[in-house]
């Protein structure tokens, strides 16, 4: 059977969205045309101290963020529900129970990101349920991976045809996103009152006010 569907995926703990998180999946979704995005706010992130915004206010704010995104859009709490750490390959097991077997699936990651890849559980088996598609991010040297890593990269790399074309195993290199945001900056410059305008969309901005976030 041909592949029909193609699924872009964006985990991340979100706390909260910004910019540079809009910026990667209008990315990818411009390059993939993907049938749909899934937003995957992490529940319990192992790798991250703990988080300071609610996982409803997470999601409220993601919703505002990717409301004009041209792809469907899906919120999936599937990580937020479960109560063990967050393991990507958990996540991607269930998505291809629930998705079938002919149905590309794109996980999105930072550069950030993928110079920890080798550090997620079981990432090798990451491959076996998904693509891997990695974009730039200042201060993140694409070309500075663990060996292992670039090594699994090379022989997988991939054009976006291609990715969208098979159901998984295969990985895309995008060295052209330049968003130098962060939320920790974010959450640093609300706790000392400076600007935030210009790193998160407006909707975000108005309940980070609302709400009070990161104040304290
Ligand atoms: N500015 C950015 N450019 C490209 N990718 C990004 C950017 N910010 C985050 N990402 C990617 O988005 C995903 C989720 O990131 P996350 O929610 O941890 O944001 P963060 O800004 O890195 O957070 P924190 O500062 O709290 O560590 C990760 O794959 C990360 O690499
Ligand atoms: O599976 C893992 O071990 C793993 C380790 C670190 C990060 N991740 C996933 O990577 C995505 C981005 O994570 P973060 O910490 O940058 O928000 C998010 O979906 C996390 O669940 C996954």
């Amino acid at each position: 059977m041909g592949i029909n569907r193609c699924i872009a995926l964006l985990g991340g703990s979100f706390d909260p969205v910004h910019n540079g998180h809009v910026a990667l999946g209008n990315f990818f979704s411009t390059l993939l045309a993907p049938d749909e995005l899934r937003l995957l706010p992490a529940g319990n992130p192992w790798q991250k101290s703990a988080l300071r915004a609610t996982p409803a206010q997470r999601i409220d704010m993601l919703r505002i963020a990717f409301a004009h995104l041209s792809v469907p859009l899906i919120i999936d709490e599937q990580e937020i529900r479960r109560q063990t750490p967050t393991y990507t390959i958990d996540t991607l097991q269930t998505l291809r129970a629930e998705l079938g077997p002919d149905v590309s699936i794109a996980f999105l990651i930072g550069a950030d990101q993928l110079q920890q890849l080798h550090t997620w559980k079981e990432w090798q088996s990451l491959f076996d349920h998904a693509h891997i598609c990695a974009a730039s991010r200042p201060g993140f040297d694409m070309a500075q991976l663990a060996p292992e890593v670039a090594r699994a990269f090379s022989r997988r790399l991939a054009s976006a045809e291609q990715i969208r074309t098979t159901p998984h195993g295969l990985a895309y290199l995008a060295s052209t996103l330049a968003y130098d945001i962060s939320a920790t900056q974010i959450r640093s410059a609300l706790q000392h009152g400076e600007p935030v305008h210009a790193l998160v969309p407006a909707g975000v901005l108005d309940y980070l006010q609302q709400h009070h976030l990161y104040t304290s």
